[in-house]
């Protein structure tokens, strides 16, 4: 589904370039919800920005479904991330001036494929994210975890091959964090979506498949779920940040 390898990037900053990913190699397979964590600067969001075409690597590459990102056109970047990967920001970044209805349409608007598959399509996630009876209303109408489900259900409208968000969870409280992850949960069972979360939020990654933790740029450990229970994953997840503090 998305394979990064041997991924470098760095920034120029007046004379002086950081290296920021110095070869990070990973792989999310169809269907699995995996989390990057790491310490504040490890590169977390440069690596989201890197496979959402947003900035380009430096060197090595990112495949997503059978198309490599880094050879592509701007005009056929502009597709990919249209068409093939749906986004959740910390924000939501819903539009004040748009209904539910219309947010979650917006995606397919941009790309001018809105048909009447599409509108079923959204009615459709409307009903898995419990959002039918408001789907009239406009952002400043409805409660933070129903702007939460409706900015899921925008990410899915196209049938992306993957979801990115960026720390979904960030500014939220315990209960709402757990609706947004919720959200996700639904969305990988009901529409088999495969989801890749940047997060600080042990909580939140915790619910996740898989959790890959970056530091100085690499990826330092990848600890699989499997049928552990979600709260002993969340405390192996906090000896694997406390032993990196260590190191
Ligand atoms: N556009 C830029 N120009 C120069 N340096 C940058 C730029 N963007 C990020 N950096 C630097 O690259 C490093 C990694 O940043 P990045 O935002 O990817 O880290 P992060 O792991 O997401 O951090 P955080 O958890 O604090 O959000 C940081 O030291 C940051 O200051």
């Amino acid at each position: 589904m998305l394979t990064v390898k041997d991924l470098h990037k760095s920034y120029q900053v007046g004379k002086a370039t950081y290296e920021v990913l110095k070869g990070v190699s990973l792989q999310v397979e169809k269907g699995e919800f995996v989390a990057v964590m790491g310490p504040s600067g490890s590169g977390k969001t440069t690596l989201l920005n890197c496979i959402s075409c947003y900035i380009p690597a430096d060197s090595g590459t990112i495949t997503l479904g059978d198309t490599e990102l880094a050879h592509l056109e701007e005009d056929a970047l502009a597709r990919v991330r249209n068409q093939q990967l749906g986004f959740v920001f910390q924000d939501f970044l819903l539009l004040d001036g748009l209904t539910v209805r219309e947010n979650i349409l917006l995606p397919a608007i941009i790309g001018g494929s809105v048909s009447s598959q599409t509108e079923e399509r959204a009615d459709q996630l409307c009903d898995v994210f419990g959002i039918g009876h408001i789907r009239g209303k406009y952002p400043a109408e409805i409660s933070g975890g129903e702007k939460q489900r409706t900015a899921v259900a925008r990410a899915l409208i196209n049938r992306p091959l993957l979801i990115l968000a960026d720390e979904p969870t960030g500014n939220l409280d315990s209960k709402s964090s757990r609706a947004v992850i919720r959200s996700f949960e639904q969305a990988r069972e009901a529409l088999e979506a495969t989801i890749f979360m940047v997060t600080h939020d042990s909580f939140a990654a915790s619910f996740c498949d898989r959790v890959v933790i970056l530091r100085d740029g690499v990826v330092w450990q990848s600890l699989e779920r499997g049928s552990t229970a979600r709260s002993t994953f969340q405390d192996r997840l906090l000896d694997a940040i406390r032993e990196m503090g260590k190191e």
